[in-house]
């Protein structure tokens, strides 16, 4: 191409008179110092190009340069006509990305509007609950030996395909709807850059033709009742957001959604349990609340769940939770960095109708001095601090003198610890929870938290704005708390859990292989027959369970109901009453699965065993405090 005449040929054709009535100016080539001006150093590039090309760019550059000012002019206008447009004819709803319905309609959106025609999608792993169930659908995760691939079955999790950023049409219900995710407006951004945050930080803008929003609302209406059906056999868990979170989300963030646990998996003495079923039920009815303020009473209801560790205080908050559909939000007053203007804040931010669960509230130190008697000395944040300090004296005093242990004695002496700790009835608890701290009154294991009994009493108590919700703390030592903390209107209703009794003994039973219709079979024989004989010889029973073919026999083949009673009673009866607690039992008919009779065979081994674990774990406790009085 002769790039000369075509520099000759442009100006011809836009050819401007100037003001002056000199030689008329070019709009494609704009004067030199202009572009000087625009463009740095570009008389010496230009300069240097012509002298390599022999051909003067400025032409070039001129028509750049007016593309782009005529683009950018045009992009105002369009982004001026349309919010004119938007502000006469549309209306619109914003959406905060931590707000439960942020996450709700990108639901919604993915499922309903076609994301696989879309040309722009996000595409997001899923993790949690409810991609094990879209696994569990698949099945399709076991290796050719029968045995579970974690790759093949995470390789098979599905992503979750949602709009992603900027606008998107949707039509729904013959409407017209236009939504957009945008990033949050620039100062949250300077603020997360500020302070090193990195999450995702979005808006979503939802726009209907017209001069009201309702069209939006009632679109909303419908996400949200989608979801919550969708919702309704799950239980949603909240904890505290974490604090480099907190600024932008809100106190509280969802960590886990699970089914629903069904009531009657927890076995518990029938009346306690229809009765807090009916006070709980009592107290959330709508009328509830007006009877509450007649009264001058705060509408609040507390309930505190005590008992040894395995016996069901958890699993009977989540059935609750399950069977009023309220989110689970719990706090863990262990947390060190967790301070009482953050517990206020967490309490004050809660929804109307939840539970709170403060799991071991013992362990968490907010008890009376019993020592020295001072019923106002807390061995935690300020009211402990003096506390603290003398404790922390006492513990270099005593590290001063510690002699160098060998490891065996060392490992002996902790487990002792913690068990005395724990005061546990078992040393084999199945119970999967992330073992606690306890509290003994006269140590400072809660160093680290800033929590003092009075904070919490002030964010239990609180402000009205968390009227409504109930409050589950759980414990093992009732009698290590605080009478303030547990005394009527912060503590309504006690319930105890107990070790277990032949009822719930044979409830037990009953409950595990009443539903054992979906145990995974091995598929390869040969495996079986391994797996099969190594479980026979793990377990001490060679006695001819497993069949020919290696295949652990499948006893609940053709079991009827009554036959599952009686053995029930039968495993009950060799099981001595008040001594093993659910957890322990449910621990030992797991490892037979689709074996009930083994599990009745081998039940007074097991107890034989288990006992002798207890007393050989009481000893070394006894031994491990003998130690530690001679220091
Ligand atoms: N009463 C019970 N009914 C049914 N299952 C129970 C019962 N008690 C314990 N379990 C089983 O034992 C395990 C531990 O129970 P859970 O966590 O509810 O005990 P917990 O009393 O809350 O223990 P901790 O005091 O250690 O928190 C769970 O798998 C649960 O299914």
């Amino acid at each position: 191409m002769d790039f000369r005449r075509l520099a000759k040929a442009l100006p011809a054709t836009t050819n401007l008179p100037q003001p002056n009535g000199t030689e008329p100016l070019a709009l494609s080539d704009l004067p030199p110092n202009l572009l000087e001006a625009l463009i740095p150093g570009y008389g010496v590039i230009s300069r240097y190009l012509t002298a390599i090309l022999g051909v003067d760019i400025s032409i070039f550059v001129s028509v750049g340069l007016i593309v782009l000012a005529l683009t950018k002019a045009g992009q105002f206008l369009a982004q001026r006509g349309e919010e004119a447009f938007r502000a006469v004819f549309m209306s619109s709803v914003f959406i905060d990305e931590h707000d439960d319905l942020f996450d709700m309609v990108m639901g919604w959106l993915s499922e309903h509007q076609g994301s696989a025609s879309r040309r722009s999608v996000r595409a997001k792993t899923q993790h949690g609950s409810k991609a094990d169930g879209q696994l569990e659908e698949s099945g399709d995760a076991l290796d050719d030996r029968g045995m579970f691939d974690y790759n093949k079955w995470s390789a098979r999790t599905p992503p979750r395909f949602e709009p992603y950023y900027g606008r998107h049409m949707l039509w729904y219900k013959g409407r017209f709807f236009l939504f957009r995710r945008s990033q949050r407006p620039s100062i949250g951004q300077r603020l997360q850059v500020q302070f090193g945050s990195q999450q995702d930080d979005d808006v979503l803008q939802l726009d209907c033709i017209g001069r009201s929003t309702e069209p939006i609302r009632d679109l909303l209406r419908t996400i949200k009742i989608w979801s919550l059906n969708r919702l309704r056999n799950t239980t949603t868990i909240r904890h505290p957001t974490p604090k480099d979170r907190a600024r932008f989300g809100g106190a509280w963030s969802k960590t886990s959604s699970r089914p629903s646990r069904p009531m009657e998996t927890v076995i518990l003495d029938t009346e306690q349990k229809a009765g807090v079923i009916k006070d709980m039920n009592e107290y959330l009815h709508p009328s509830s609340p007006k009877w509450y303020a007649t009264r001058g009473i705060p509408y609040r209801r507390g309930y505190l769940f005590h008992g040894p560790p395995g016996t069901g205080k958890t699993s009977l908050s989540f059935a609750l939770a399950g069977i009023f559909g309220l989110e689970i939000f719990a706090i863990s007053l262990q947390e060190p960095t967790l301070t009482e203007g953050d517990l206020m804040q967490l309490f004050n931010s809660l929804p109307r109708r939840c539970i709170v669960l403060l799991e071991d509230v013992d362990a968490a130190g907010l008890v009376r001095d019993v020592q020295s008697g001072k019923s106002d000395k807390f061995k935690r944040g300020k009211d402990g601090k003096e506390a603290k300090k003398d404790d922390e004296k006492a513990d270099e005093s005593k590290g001063a003198k510690e002699k160098p242990k060998k490891e065996e004695e060392y490992t002996l002496k902790d487990l002792a610890k913690e068990l005395k700790a724990l005061n546990a009835p078992t040393s084999n608890s199945s119970d999967s929870k992330p073992k606690k701290r306890t509290n003994n009154n006269n140590s400072n294991d809660n160093s680290g938290s800033g929590i003092s009994l009075s904070g919490l009493l002030n964010a239990i108590d609180g402000v009205a704005t968390h009227e409504g919700r109930v409050l589950i703390m759980t414990t093992n030592h009732p009698e290590k708390l605080d009478a303030a903390l547990v005394r009527p209107g912060r503590v309504d209703r006690r319930v105890g859990f107990k070790l277990a009794m032949k009822e719930q003994i044979s409830e037990l039973f009953i409950r595990m292989y009443a539903a054992s219709d979906q145990i995974p079979e091995t598929i390869d024989p040969s495996l079986n027959h391994t797996l099969a004989n190594g479980h026979a010889k793990a377990n001490g029973h060679t006695n001819g369970k497993p069949v020919a073919n290696g295949h652990p026999e499948n006893q609940l083949a053709g079991m009827s109901e009554k036959n599952l009673e009686e053995l029930a009673l039968e495993f009950a009866g060799h099981i001595p009453d008040d001594t093993f607690t659910p957890a322990e039992i449910q621990n030992h008919l797991m490892r037979y699965k689709k074996e009930p009779r083994t599990a009745v065979e081998l039940a007074e081994k097991w107890v034989t065993e288990l006992l002798k674990e207890k007393e050989d774990s009481a000893r070394a406790e006894d031994q491990a405090e003998g130690e530690d009085e001679e220091e």
